[in-house]
């Protein structure tokens, strides 16, 4: 199936190879390969490249021939990166069907698979600084724009500049270069390095007991050169043990302290007595990795393990729908080593936030240093490592987010997608805007290899493949041991507040578990999906709002930092002290999030050990590990969040879950939510009585306790939301009946983007009819970073369309839209299989 690495070159022919670039033009660019080069390039390797006047870039080469392009003189290929491709034939096939699909470039896939480590270039780039761990330090602008370069991987000066408020784009730089936040790249050269460990040993004249109690005696008069011979014994008994000499001890034991000895252990390496060396150590390192522990399968979790391979003789995807706390990590672990042991590769894809300790301490205890992982919160340089290590066979088995469709597999007998109906895996920006469950079933059918999706709550799209009989259907109904599901309270906060029952954000009934837990030693979770401590301040006399000024939406109060924030631009303010408005004193918060749960906490359990987990405390690099960790140890009793706190946690002596505001996710203005109110209720639920003999209460606060879904919930009764759910989508036209292009048209000035819009609807309309072409609308904030948004939203029917005719028809009207005159500077975003 895949293509031949390298043609057989002929002494006299020119080749020239098809180069793909990491830029936004739909075609592959033609360079000449020199002589030199000739019989050394191959597809897959990574080439160095002039673009345009004063761009040096890295390639890939996707092709080689022997045909020069007909309208254009072919430039030479400056630099081999590579002597070994670097990306593999199927990874090529792969990044051009997801191009296809997805309406972009392979460019632009290659742009976001390709570690920022393994790219080059010529103009002056900010980085961010993996090991970066002092935010503190950090001004607020400076975290801002600390984000935005995290977010891009690296940034160049003009694209800084743009994000800065202030002209002084140097400054600020220079500042973060300073502070060690970014690192500065201003060559030509490989961002990747190898993180190398600086040590030392005794030669080997000295390494044996002899020649040491000789060394012992000389070294009486020089103190401190004994002082380093036996601190080094101390952590090296070489005496007892001479081959220990060999690994050495790390340089940094001598020389990290205020009286350091590295004075005197220089004396000692130029006598001849101690020897520096240097290994390469891998990143994973600090990641335990202890041994192997046997797992036992339940009678359940067996019977799961045989009807998924019984399934896999005749389906290529099954779907293992196990209810919170069924054990379905202990049945993917089952499923990997069998793939494992047949010798193809793994991976398990997991989704961002839940891919902390928990679940890959787990599996490293089963699989050790043979699995790698690939994590946006790691650095760029451990991507590479992971990327290198699965070519060179190092890493069997990987555990990843989303992106890890993009690693070099070349034989993957099994992807396992936890979660699966988690909307993190979905890219949106930039593209490709990509689904990597979808890509995750597309990519093991290339490889001829098996999809395991699992989720206690799985998304509509896949349960319904299940009931068509496409995939193959796995139910686990109970929890692992004897645990039950959580008991369920509806709290009327209607009726709470008439009764005056309320303590500003909490009911009386929460108040008495949370009293009750906090008596007993047991943990409690409180859920808000809103972070800050109120989504907006408003004046009291005149109704001012204090609102963004790039965006349409109000500003969210930040109290510790004393801040307004806009949650879309990261745009930031002081909180006026009296309203600008009319000038009255009575400005008030409203509404609460996380932020302000906490601080109500602390005023009514002052001696209680509260934490707040969202995405404002979990922003340096090892934060979120750390509160898991504590909570884990149950040095903390009360832990609030968002969504966060929702997701695949296993902790044994939470009892208690509270969830505040359920009514604003269920009445969301969106096709999807039901479905994912229902999902995230019930995963959040899901933390509590995890353990046998120990039962979960949770207590939703609402202010309709009758909602239908609620009811579902509670019932944990899948099925019944299933139902109801899939005949309104089928009703309506909406996924997975139609699959959904929804297509975003952005100017800075509202008319254009309109027009624009209201154009590019009517070509649409004449072409698909009005039941397949909804809007222009604009979205529910309106503006976003000074663009004004107009959304059209495209239904194709799964059946009676041809998708990929209808795809080129789309972009080819975004082009027209794109190249007409009239509208210059106009944005469209084209976003296949939107959520
Ligand atoms: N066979 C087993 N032997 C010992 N412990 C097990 C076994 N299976 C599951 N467990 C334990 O039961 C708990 C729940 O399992 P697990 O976390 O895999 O559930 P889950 O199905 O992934 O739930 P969720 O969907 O809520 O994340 C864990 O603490 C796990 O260690
Ligand atoms: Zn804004």
């Amino acid at each position: 199936m895949y293509v031949q690495n390298s043609l057989p070159f002929e002494e006299e022919t020119t080749v020239f190879a098809d180069l793909i670039l990491p830029v936004p033009i739909p075609k592959l660019f033609t360079y000449r390969v020199s002589r030199a080069m000739n019989g050394l390039i191959k597809v897959g390797a990574r080439v160095i490249v002039q673009f345009g006047k004063n761009r040096v870039i890295t390639a890939v080469v996707g092709k080689l021939h022997n045909t020069p392009p007909t309208n254009y003189q072919a430039k030479y290929i400056l630099e081999l990166l590579d002597e070994e491709p670097l990306v593999m034939a199927s990874q090529l096939e792969l990044f051009r069907w997801m191009a296809e699909y997805y309406l972009c470039t392979i460019g632009e896939v290659m742009n976001v698979a390709l570690p920022s480590g393994l790219k080059i270039t010529s103009q002056s780039k900010v980085q961010y600084n993996p090991d970066f761990d002092y935010a503190e330090l950090l001004t607020e602008e400076e975290v801002g724009l600390l984000e935005e370069i995290k977010k891009h991987q690296a940034l160049s000066y003009e694209e800084v500049a743009r994000l800065v408020e202030d002209t002084n784009v140097n400054a600020v730089i220079k500042s973060l270069v300073g502070k060690r936040a970014v690192i500065l790249f201003e060559q030509v050269k490989e961002k990747y390095k190898p993180k190398i460990a600086r040590k030392v040993r005794l030669t080997p004249a000295y390494a044996s007991g002899a020649a040491l109690n000789v060394l012992m005696k000389e070294l009486e008069k020089q103190p401190k050169q004994q002082e380093v011979l036996l601190r080094y014994l101390s952590f090296v008994p070489v005496q007892n043990n001479p081959a220990l000499n060999q690994k050495g001890l790390d340089k940094a034991v001598f020389t990290q302290e205020e009286n350091s000895l590295s004075s005197s252990l220089n004396t000692l390496m130029k006598h001849g007595i101690f020897e520096p060396f240097e290994i390469t150590v891998s990143r994973f390192a600090d990641i335990p990795d202890t041994p192997t522990v046997e797992i036992k399968l339940s009678a359940s979790q067996q019977g799961a393990v045989r009807q998924i391979q019984e399934h896999f003789q005749d389906k290529e995807v099954v779907l293992l729908h196990g209810i919170t706390g069924s054990g379905k990590t202990e049945v993917y672990i089952h499923m990997i080593r069998q793939a494992l042991e047949s010798g193809t590769q793994v991976l398990f894809l997991l989704p961002e936030i839940a891919l902390t300790t928990q679940i890959v301490v787990r599996l490293r205890k089963v699989f050790g240093d043979k699995m790698g992982i690939y994590h946006s919160k790691f650095s760029d340089n451990e991507r590479v490592e992971v990327w290198k290590g699965i070519i060179e066979g190092k890493f069997q088995f990987v555990v990843g987010v989303r992106s890890a469709v993009f690693l070099p597999f070349t034989n993957l007998g099994l992807i396992i997608v936890d979660e699966e109906h988690e909307t993190s895996y979905k890219q949106f920006d930039p593209a490709p805007r990509y689904h990597a469950r979808d890509v995750a079933v597309v990519m093991a059918y290339m490889h001829h290899g098996k999809v395991l999706l699992g989720s206690a709550t799985p998304s509509l799209e896949s349960y319904y493949h299940a009931q068509q009989g496409r995939y193959g259907l796995v139910e686990m109904f109970e929890r692992y041991g004897d645990a039950a599901l959580p008991e369920f309270l509806l709290i009327d906060i209607k009726l709470e507040k008439k009764q005056r029952k309320m303590k500003n954000e909490f009911s009386s009934v929460l108040l008495d578990y949370m009293q009750y837990n906090l008596e007993h030693d047991e943990q409690t979770i409180l859920f808000q999906n809103r972070r800050g401590y109120s989504p907006y301040i408003q004046c009291e006399e005149c109704n001012w709002i204090a609102e963004c000024n790039n965006c349409d939406v109000s500003l969210t109060y930040h109290m510790k930092v004393a801040e307004l924030r806009c949650h879309y631009c990261g745009h930031k303010e002081q909180v006026p002290r009296t309203c600008p408005n009319c000038g009255s004193p009575k400005v008030k918060t409203m509404g609460f999030g996380t932020e302000k749960i906490e601080d109500e906490l602390h005023l009514i359990y002052p001696n209680a050990r509260v934490q707040r987990m969202d995405m404002d405390t979990t922003r340096a690099k090892n934060a979120y590990q750390q509160i898991i960790q504590d909570f884990e140890n149950e040095q903390i009793d009360i832990l609030v969040g968002t969504q966060m706190v929702s997701k695949g946690l296993d902790f044994g002596n939470v009892s208690v879950v509270g969830i505040f505001d359920a009514d604003r996710m269920i009445h969301f203005p969106e096709f999807r939510a039901s479905e994912r109110a229902f999902q995230m209720l019930t995963q959040v639920s899901g933390r509590a009585g995890r353990r046998a003999g120990r039962p979960g209460k949770v207590l939703i606060q609402t202010h309709n306790p009758a909602q239908e879904i609620l009811s579902w919930v509670i019932q944990n009764d899948y099925r019944r939301m299933y139902d109801t759910e899939i005949s309104e989508r089928e009703q309506y036209n909406y996924p997975p009946f139609t699959r959904l292009i929804k297509l975003i048209v952005k100017h800075t000035d509202r008319d254009t983007a309109q027009r624009a819009a209201a154009q590019l609807a009517e070509k649409l309309l004449a072409e698909l009819g009005p039941s397949r072409v909804l809007g222009p609308e604009p979205p529910l904030v309106e503006r976003v970073r000074n663009q004004f948004l107009f959304e059209i939203l495209i239904k194709l029917e799964r059946e009676k369309i041809n998708f990929k005719a209808a795809k080129s028809f789309i972009q080819d009207k975004v082009t027209d839209i794109l190249t007409d005159k009239t509208l210059k500077n106009i944005n469209v975003v084209v976003d296949v299989d939107s959520m």
